[in-house]
């Protein structure tokens, strides 16, 4: 890894010699990180800089730098910190850089077209029935549960159902995959901030790296499963995905799944590999269910702890869908639940999923006229932006108000709002979460009245990757007659 000069123009804690400031971050857990890293953001503003050992990372949390780090070209491959993901995402959408990245993401848009998105709606409909029925059952004790694993076997449902076109049964048989996540999101953060784990020979001999080994395996199991069974359905034997028909747009002209799109969509005249194929699937089942999970368990917190806010998303729904609870929601119904969807801009606000993303410069470079050497790893603040009182006055309390199209005040689009990223490497999955979000929290909010255990519970939050809860949301559910 190269060595980086010293910006001394950028404000940052007292170093020691070798570990830099990694003292600050070493086997501290994932709760201590995000508090360390808000308690610099006090004490030296919207631009800091960290070394992690030799690891240099410059934080920014100032929307025109963050405006400057999103639209221009010279910033979309991502930071080396990804590079601990490598052999479980392999380079899939997330993590490619340069070329790849780019006739992927083409080939990839036509998954997340509103027409595609809109036959997903029955599918988020019928997994949250399920979901629903599992907090009837934990419910009747009628003592507060956490609801945060039975979110995430409903996300992952959703995301294997839809974009893999695959049945994975997580909310009837539970998922090994699941807890796999958590444990290697948990190894790999803990990776990233500690200053000597970074290096391969080191984490190899640390007690970490078996368990890692074992998740890894268990995860890999499960996403090979899944692309197996896709290619039964489909009827293609596993070495001769080329029988397929091949064309152009394929995904866009026959409205076909992003799995599908994977297994026959050809790309610089090939069809993608085995492994190309494993590292998107891999990318788009962690995107799509991690991220999700942490926005719909952090809103039904934020909605048992402000009940008036509550009860007038219920109203909006009632209005808009009626009283029988068996109604299917429609798209329709979704894109008319106008109050809810400030509801949910402000949950994502507050528990922004993706607290930090992170960038590498390429070339020796300006960044709004700091000097920046080439190698640099800028990491950008979302969960801090989130919360600057510059841009969101009392930003600890909960006020979707701020997000009402019609007011004065809505005017966060300028780079200060960003829990999907800007630009041209944002989330593209982010129409198809926010159905989803909508989908699964209004059948909640219509079977039940959510409520916090006692007046002053608040979750401890932790960043690990995503944003999680670090001793689980427990919520009470009152059924709603
Ligand atoms: C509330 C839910 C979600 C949030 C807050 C979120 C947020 C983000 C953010 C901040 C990024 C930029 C990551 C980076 O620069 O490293 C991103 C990228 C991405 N997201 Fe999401 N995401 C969500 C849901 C989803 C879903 C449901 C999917 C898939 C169905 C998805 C798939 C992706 C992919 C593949 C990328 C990489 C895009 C690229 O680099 O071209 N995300 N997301």
């Amino acid at each position: 890894q190269k060595k980086i000069n010293d910006p001394v123009h950028i404000v940052g804690p007292p170093q020691l010699p070798i570990l830099g400031n990694g003292l600050l971050f070493m086997n501290v857990g994932a709760v201590e990180i995000l508090r360390q890293l808000q308690k610099l953001w006090h004490e030296y503003g919207s631009i800091y800089k960290i070394f992690l050992g030799s690891k240099l990372w410059i934080i920014v949390s100032d929307p025109k730098l963050i405006e400057e780090i999103a639209t221009n070209p010279k910033f979309l491959t991502k930071s080396d910190d990804y590079d601990v993901m490598e052999e479980w995402l392999g380079r899939g959408l997330l993590t490619s850089s340069g070329q790849k990245w780019f006739t992927h993401r083409k080939a990839l848009t036509p998954a997340f077209h509103f027409k595609i998105l809109e036959t997903f709606v029955p599918i988020f409909d019928a997994q949250s029935d399920i979901l629903i029925r599992k907090l009837e059952a934990q419910s009747k004790s009628g003592k507060a549960f956490d609801i945060f694993p039975l979110i995430k076997l409903y996300a992952l449902d959703v995301i294997c159902e839809t974009a893999m076109g695959t049945s994975c049964y997580a909310q009837l048989e539970d998922s090994a995959y699941a807890k796999a996540i958590e444990k290697i999101s948990e190894i790999l953060n803990w990776r990233v901030f500690h200053a000597l784990a970074w290096n391969d020979l080191y984490f190899r001999m640390t007690r970490k790296y078996p368990e890692y080994k074992k998740q890894l395996q268990i995860i890999y199991n499960f996403t090979n499963s899944v692309i197996k069974s896709r290619k039964n359905n489909l009827g293609i034997n596993n070495n001769e995905i080329s029988t397929i028909t091949k064309d152009e747009d394929i995904g866009m002209k026959k409205k076909m799944a992003l799995l599908d799109i994977l297994l026959q969509t050809e790309i610089d005249g090939k069809l993608l590999t085995n492994e190309e194929i494993r590292e998107e699937v891999e990318s788009f089942m962690f995107a799509g269910h991690d991220t999700t999970t942490s926005a719909i368990t952090f809103l039904l917190y934020n909605l048992a702890k402000c009940p008036e806010i509550q009860e007038k998303v219920y109203m909006e729904i009632s209005n808009i869908i009626g009283d029988d609870k068996t109604t299917k929601i429609t798209l329709r119904h979704l894109n008319e639940m106008k109050y809810f969807d400030m509801v949910i801009k402000e949950s994502l606000r507050m528990h922004s999923p993706v607290p930090f993303i992170a960038r590498r410069i390429e070339d020796d470079l300006l960044l709004c006229d700091i000097p920046l050497q080439s190698g640099t790893n800028i990491a950008l603040g979302i969960y801090l932006l989130h919360h600057d009182p510059k841009y969101f006055p009392e930003p600890e309390k909960f006020l979707p108000e701020r997000f009402d199209i019609n007011s004065e005040s809505e005017k966060y689009a300028n780079f200060s709002y960003i829990p999907f990223s800007a630009g041209s490497r944002n989330c593209i999955g982010q129409k198809f979460a926010l159905n989803e979000i909508k989908s699964g929290a209004s059948k909640v909010l219509r079977n039940f009245i959510v409520k916090l255990p006692q007046p002053d519970y608040e979750p401890i939050v932790k960043t690990e990757i995503v944003l999680k809860p670090a001793n689980g949301v427990y919520l009470n559910f009152e059924k709603r007659v």
